[in-house]
């Protein structure tokens, strides 16, 4: 997001003076144009009972001027707020606004167990993710549990194929960067041929999403529901996930895909966060054709000098955090692995860049 850098100074709040609620997950809801994200939405609430859900039927990141509703689900009961998207920079609109919004109504209607936030076709998952990261830090109600994206098993191939003018990042396949969930919807109208099609895509794209194929958007909420993608508690988790990803190659033209490495070793704090400031938010490194590279989204478990444990590394965008896990290295066997997902990414440069300017010793032993 561009308009980040109008954005005011935040300022941490005295965390003392909120009580320490229980904070509540927000699962983002996102993917392409009539991919069936309100089906799925509609499923949700039909299915759930025992959660008190509020449902964000939202527009966000249109960044009009507009009314929006927050609809609020409970036992079947539809509830609806109209909330205002003021003008002005979108990330501020949305974070003062869409926070507030959700603060607000839970202050006059109590506390929600669960929140979907369905964003448009078009809009750019990233921008909302980031909503709920930043505010994070601040002590919010609320805490980003993960991003679905639906995908039309029929028209998803076609969308993530579609090439954007002056070289755009397809805004499908960012959906699909960006997803710790896909669900491949509408498979009752495809040939076993052209969903493998859409499943190699996918997977080309993001080589640590897991993939779901439904009908009606029916699936096992378990799936869906409390993924705690972000969750540092659990490195151990993640850090399983990160060595099954395996490398993935590219699809379609100008395209995002996955690239992982392992490096042993210990890192210099300082040092990887100017690699990731460079790579994320200065596009310095660039590839064999002298594009820059550009990561979408980012994650691994990495070793600093002189911990003793586990460091969860997130990053979605231009935002990223790193955050101790409570998993200890075992001795001498200290391995950071990382993933990008983006685009022009080469998997040589970037380890290359990471070995001499992050690794202590340059990785030499
Ligand atoms: N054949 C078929 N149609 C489906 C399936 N799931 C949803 N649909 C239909 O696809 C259309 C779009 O579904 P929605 O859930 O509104 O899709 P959406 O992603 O919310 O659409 P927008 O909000 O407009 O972007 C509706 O007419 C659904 O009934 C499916 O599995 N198979
Ligand atoms: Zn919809």
């Amino acid at each position: 997001m561009e308009e980040e850098d109008d954005c005011p100074e935040l300022v941490p709040i005295d965390s003392q003076t909120s009580s320490p609620a229980r904070q509540i997950p927000v699962t983002i809801i996102t993917g392409y144009l009539g991919a069936g994200k309100t089906t799925l939405l509609n499923y949700i609430l039909t299915e759930q009972h025992n959660k008190r859900i509020a449902v964000i039927l939202n527009e966000f990141g249109e960044g009009s001027a507009l009314e929006k509703s927050l609809a609020v689900s409970q036992a079947g009961e539809l509830y609806e707020e109209w909330l205002e998207l003021r003008n002005g920079c979108l990330c501020c609109s949305v974070k003062d606004n869409g926070l507030k919004a959700i603060e607000n109504l839970m202050e006059k209607k109590g506390k929600f167990d669960y929140i979907l936030l369905e964003t448009t076709g078009l809009a750019d998952p990233g921008a909302v993710a980031s909503m709920f990261w930043v505010d994070a830090e601040l002590g919010s109600d609320v805490y980003l549990d993960g991003i679905v994206t639906v995908i039309d098993a029929k028209y998803g191939l076609q969308q993530l194929k579609e090439e954007k003018a002056d070289g755009l990042v397809n805004e499908a396949a960012r959906q699909v960067a960006l997803a710790d969930l896909t669900i491949i919807n509408k498979t009752d109208l495809v040939e076993e041929e052209e969903l493998n099609q859409v499943r190699d895509t996918v997977r080309s794209v993001n080589g640590l999403v897991k993939i779901l194929e439904t009908q009606r958007s029916r699936v096992d909420l378990s799936e869906v529901l409390d993924l705690h993608s972000f969750d540092f508690q659990d490195g151990a988790k993640l850090a399983e996930k990160l060595q099954l990803v395996k490398p993935t190659r590219p699809h379609l033209d100008k395209s995002i895909l996955t690239v992982t490495f392992e490096v042993p070793g210990d890192l210099c704090e300082d040092a990887l966060n100017a690699f990731i400031q460079d790579l994320l938010w200065e596009k310095k490194f660039c590839n064999k054709a002298g594009e820059p590279m550009t990561v979408i989204r980012l994650k691994g478990i990495v070793s600093f000098a002189g911990k003793a444990h586990q460091v969860m590394l997130q990053g979605v965008h231009e935002l990223y955090e790193f955050n101790e896990t409570p998993q200890l290295w075992e001795e001498n066997s200290h391995t950071n692995r990382l993933v990008f997902i983006g685009r022009n990414l080469d998997k040589n440069i970037l380890q290359g860049i990471f070995i001499s300017t992050v690794v202590m010793n340059g990785g030499k032993k």
